[in-house]
């Protein structure tokens, strides 16, 4: 998916959170998003998928040349972030078919497959809410990066992670990106090394202090 924002603001109450943002994002492409924390890192990709309206500026969005209307982009779009929840009160198996009913897995992934790569193996039939803080994680990680979408929305991924998991998220990061529009929100290096393009939030920050 391309999208295009233009002299793109979000202001909450008297504080503007970013300013006169102009840029395209490609397919193909992944961007850093960068920043302190309260930054407003999270804010900008929530703007950039359509949940938050600008207060001034335009944002669109095309699909292989095709004009997306914002309120169809939620169909395209994948986000992994702390603040989005799972359905913790079904098992891991109920969860996966009644998200995949919504959000369809890529092609020739399974949700068997999934759960194998997720190495979620034995938790199948336990309730979500049992399950660590990493495992969770594993599991937005695996339901956004296998997701048939082209709009790959990652807020802090590694959020939970041990040395393995952030490995593990590495490796199945740069299996699934081809072709996609990628912005991962992130203070931890590591996890944003495969992106080939960065946005400081801070340099559309006129009026606040870095
Ligand atoms: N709904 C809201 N209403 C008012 N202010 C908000 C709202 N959401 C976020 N903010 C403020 O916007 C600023 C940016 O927050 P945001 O969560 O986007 O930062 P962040 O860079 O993602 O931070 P972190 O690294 O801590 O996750 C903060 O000052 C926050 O308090």
């Amino acid at each position: 998916m391309q999208i295009e924002a233009a002299g793109l603001g979000k202001r909450f109450q008297r504080d503007w959170i970013f300013r006169g943002l102009s840029r395209t994002f490609r397919p193909g492409s992944a961007t850093a998003v960068l920043g302190a924390n309260g930054a407003g890192k999270s804010t900008l990709l929530n703007t950039i998928s359509g949940q938050l309206l600008p207060t001034e500026g335009s944002l669109s969005y095309s699909l292989g040349g095709r004009a997306v209307p914002v309120e169809e982009v939620p169909r395209h779009l994948a986000y992994a972030a702390p603040y989005l929840e799972l359905l913790e009160e079904l098992t891991l198996l109920e969860l996966l078919r009644f998200h995949t009913r919504f959000k369809p897995l890529q092609p020739g992934c399974s949700l068997e497959r999934l759960v194998d790569i997720m190495y979620l193996q034995q938790a199948r039939h336990r309730l979500v809410r049992e399950f660590s803080s990493g495992m969770k994680q594993r599991l937005k990680l695996g339901l956004a990066l296998y997701a048939d979408a082209p709009l790959l929305l990652l807020d802090e991924p590694t959020t939970n992670l041990d040395a393995t998991g952030s490995a593990w998220f590495e490796e199945h990061v740069r299996l699934t990106r081809a072709g996609r529009t990628v912005l991962l929100s992130s203070n931890v290096p590591a996890e944003y090394a495969f992106c080939e393009d960065q946005l400081r939030v801070a340099d559309y920050q006129p009026d606040r202090a870095r």
